[in-house]
């Protein structure tokens, strides 16, 4: 298995499984001079991590991150950066009663027919745990950007848990931080909490939808055909567990609005073009508008669940398997640093690319 790395210029490498001694991660690329410690990664690992609330899984993970290379007296020197986080809660017990079987809605079957070895202990290297390293490498993008694009903000947060979407005229940013679910809406966190806790008692799960935004973003950043910022974000987004979709901007909901609905009209503002609306998710031609860029992802309900689901072992009986162990009942909730990781790793890769093709010069308009 070779595909292990995502970025252009700033590249990541992840590596390990879940029930392994260690998982990690090299990030290549990270550019000299910038102030890095551990401290400025854990606060991004500590919103991922599981046992956080009974809405997560009960796996009792520290995530302590440690920075093993490419950092120097509280600087990034320039060569690879290291990041090794230990698993401290692994229960391969949990996993005895799926070893020859096949669960349902993972990775099991596929793996199994690609590699003909699969290491069962929590999906190995299909584990979600994986996106520890992943966020552990958004906090060296977010400190690139702190340096590189002072004043760009990424928030992410759910908007729908199952059916049950939330009210955008009760969109508050302050209500995020203070619930389990990353939720902005105050009167929706109250219906989402009845309604896991419901279904987490009937052994069932739910899917969500998760957005990320991105404000403070200079306008320049992507290209027009192979390098287009939608495009990177959008595999960086499905690359995640359990992702099966993925909007930037209005997205899908843009196929039924007409051409006087979509468009965004332009004005001259005082410091330059100002949008009048943004359909178009910050992101025109592949390149970025200035406007907050805007993805949402579609996460799927949780494959492991206590209810018994038809399946066949390794060799072919049919079976009934219950997947037993420690699981998130809607795995969205998790997702939501994940994303933001995602997008502060594709943000920084394109400042760096800009830098390189353009270095920051712009057209003038006015
Ligand atoms: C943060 C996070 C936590 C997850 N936790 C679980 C879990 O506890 N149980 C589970 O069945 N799936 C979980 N998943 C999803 C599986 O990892 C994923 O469905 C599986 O690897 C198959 O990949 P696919 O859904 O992308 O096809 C999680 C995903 C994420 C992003």
């Amino acid at each position: 298995m070779s595909l292990n790395t995502f970025g252009h210029l700033f590249r990541v490498t992840t590596w390990g499984e879940s029930h392994g001694p260690a998982i990690g991660c090299t990030v290549d690329g990270c550019p000299p001079g910038i102030k890095l410690s551990e401290a400025d990664l854990q606060p991004w690992l500590d919103r991922r991590k599981p046992g956080t609330s009974k809405f997560t899984t009960q796996r009792q993970e520290a995530d302590q991150v440690r920075i093993l290379s490419g950092v120097f007296e509280g600087v990034t020197t320039g060569t690879p950066i290291q990041l090794m986080i230990e698993n401290t809660d692994q229960r391969s017990k949990d996993y005895s009663n799926i070893a020859q079987a096949f669960r349902p809605g993972h990775a099991d079957i596929t793996y199994h027919q690609k590699y003909g070895v699969r290491d069962y202990r929590g999906g190995g290297r299909s584990s979600a745990r994986e996106t520890a390293s992943r966020v552990a490498a958004g906090g060296v993008a977010r400190a690139v950007l702190a340096s590189l694009a002072p004043g760009l903000k990424i928030t992410g947060y759910m908007v729908q848990m199952g059916v049950h979407a939330i009210d955008r005229a009760r969109f508050e940013a302050a209500v995020i931080e203070g619930n389990p679910f990353w939720c902005p809406d105050a009167a929706a966190v109250t219906v989402w909490a009845d309604y896991l806790d419901g279904l987490r008692l009937a052994h069932n799960s739910v899917g969500a939808v998760i957005e990320v935004t991105a404000s403070g973003v200079p306008a320049g950043l992507g290209a027009p055909l192979y390098g287009k910022l939608d495009s990177d974000l959008a595999s960086a987004m499905m690359s995640i567990n359990a992702v099966k979709g993925v909007e930037i901007g209005d997205g899908f909901a843009a196929a039924s609005l007409t051409g006087v609905e979509n468009a965004d009209e332009i004005r001259m503002g005082a410091a330059g073009p100002e949008f009048l609306s943004n359909h178009a998710g910050g992101i025109l031609g592949g390149i970025s508008s200035g406007q907050p860029v805007v993805v949402r992802f579609a996460v799927k309900p949780t494959s492991s669940i206590l209810t018994p689901r038809a399946t066949i072992d390794g060799t072919g009986a049919e079976i009934d398997l219950v997947t037993k162990g420690r699981h998130d009942p809607c795995v969205g909730i998790r997702a939501v640093p994940v994303g933001e990781a995602m997008m502060a790793c594709v943000l920084a890769d394109h400042i760096l690319l800009d830098r390189g093709q353009t270095g920051g010069v712009r057209g003038q308009i006015g």
